[in-house]
Parts: structure tokens; sequence; C-alpha cells
């Protein structure tokens, strides 16, 4: 028979970095991502479409004024390169931006990139009404709150009520009931890319478990958000 942990000498500790109380730790590191100067200097060799997303994104984070994007392309066609140009120009003006994706291959490939689920720590099985596990009084709470831009790329293979929780998580923090708490977010992705997958579900069930048949996106208001094709 295998051994157990109990029969190794290991510290006793249970820690989850959601209750340490330390304000900077989170921020500091966000801070501390090193800004690649090629990644600033892409913004010259941007596409139209790309140029205009890249415009229109920026305008909201530096005006602080809300904004719901989703980048939308098929594969190649330039959507990872839009990040790392949006979060290089947002970090050198010393702001916080987070960067998210749905698996952990994607967030790899981005600077200081985490994956949504770890980042926001959304549950691993989601359920209706089911919320972020961030505490209002934590550090990561107050990284939240302090972030101009929060980036999540690959954003259709995630099923539509991690989104919604990450919007109540940002409602709440923020004290704020504008979608994501009044928080510029851009989601990313391909969805024809993605073969929605529901265990034994019929075709027809399938399809409204994804991000674009939530209600956070169908009932959004206009004037507050915009979708960009590439
Ligand atoms: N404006 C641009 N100027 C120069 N190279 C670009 C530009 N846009 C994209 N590229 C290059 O094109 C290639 C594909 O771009 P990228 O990886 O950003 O696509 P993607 O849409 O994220 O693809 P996927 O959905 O498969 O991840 C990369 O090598 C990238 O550096």
């Amino acid at each position: 028979m295998g051994k157990t942990l109990a029969d190794y000498d290991l510290l006793e500790f249970d820690i989850d970095d959601n209750d340490i109380h330390d304000d900077n730790r989170e921020i500091s590191e966000e801070l501390s991502i090193v800004i690649n100067d090629d990644d600033i200097a892409c913004a010259q060799s941007l596409n139209i479409e790309q140029k205009y997303a890249y415009d229109q994104i920026l305008d909201k984070v530096f005006s602080k004024v809300p904004g719901l994007f989703f980048i939308d392309g098929p594969g190649g066609s330039g959507k990872t390169f839009l990040y790392k140009t949006i979060l290089a120009a947002v970090r050198s003006k010393g702001l916080i931006a987070l960067d998210t994706a749905s698996s952990g291959v994607a967030a790899s490939i981005l600077p200081g990139g985490r994956t949504a689920h770890s980042r926001f720590k959304i549950p691993l099985v989601m359920e209706e009404h089911n919320t972020c596990h961030v505490s209002k009084q934590s550090g990561l709470a107050k990284l939240m709150k302090d972030a101009s831009l929060i980036v999540w790329d690959e954003a259709p293979m995630v099923k539509k009520e991690a989104i919604e929780s990450l919007d109540k998580m940002l409602q709440d923090i923020n004290e704020c009931d504008l979608l994501f708490g009044g928080k510029v977010v851009v989601f990313g992705g391909d969805f024809r890319q993605v073969i929605p997958v529901v265990p034994k579900a019929r075709a027809f069930q399938k399809l409204p478990s994804r991000p674009p048949f939530s209600p956070t996106f169908v009932s959004h208001s206009p004037a507050s958000s915009s979708s960009i094709v590439t």
C-alpha cells in the first residue's frame, strides 16, 4: 500500500492566498510584470481592424468609462497580438491590466497571464448562481477594484455561468450594479474553434450553455458595451 500525506513531515498550514489580507502583494505582483518594448512598438503595426479595437478599448480605459468588448476572429487573425499590444499600452501607464484565458496554454503565452478560474477564484464545478470565492476584504478584491482592464481570452470555451460569476463578483466588490462592476472587460475567442460540449445533452441544450446566450451579454446596454470583429 502506498504512503499518505500524513507519512511526510509537512507543515500544517493551510494557506489560501485569498485569506492573506496583504493589499500590496497581489497589486505589486501585477505591477512588477515586465513590459516588453516590442509589445508597445506593435501598436505601430496593427492592421485596420486591430487598430480600431485598440483605440476603442484604450479610450474607455484611459477615460475611466465602463466598457464591455468581445474580440471575435478566426485562428491566426491576430487576437493575441492585439491583447499583448493593449496590455503593454495600459501597463506602460502604470495601470493594472489583468490578463486571463480559459486554458492554461493560452494564458501562458500572454504576459502575466493566468487562467480565469485561478485569477477570479471561479468554482471548478459551475452551477447557476455560483459565485467566485473572493472575500470583499481580501487583497485580491483590492486588486480587482484597482484594475483598469480585464482581458479574458478563449471565453467561448467556458460555460456562461463562469462569466456570470465574474460579473456578480465585480459588481459586489465594486459596489456598482453596472455590468462587471463598471470595469473595462475584453473577452475574446473564436466560436468557430469551439464545439459546445455538454455531457449527455441534446443538440438544442448545448448552445444555450455558451457565453453569448448568457443574459449578461444579451441584456447589455448598447451605450456601455461593444462587440468588435477582428
Ligand atoms: N498586425 C500584425 N502585424 C504583424 N504580425 C501580426 C499582426 N497580427 C498578427 N500577427 C501575427 O500573426 C500570427 C497569428 O496571430 P495571433 O497568434 O495573434 O492570432 P490569434 O487570432 O490569437 O490566433 P488563435 O486564435 O489561433 O490563438 C502571429 O505570429 C502574430 O505575431
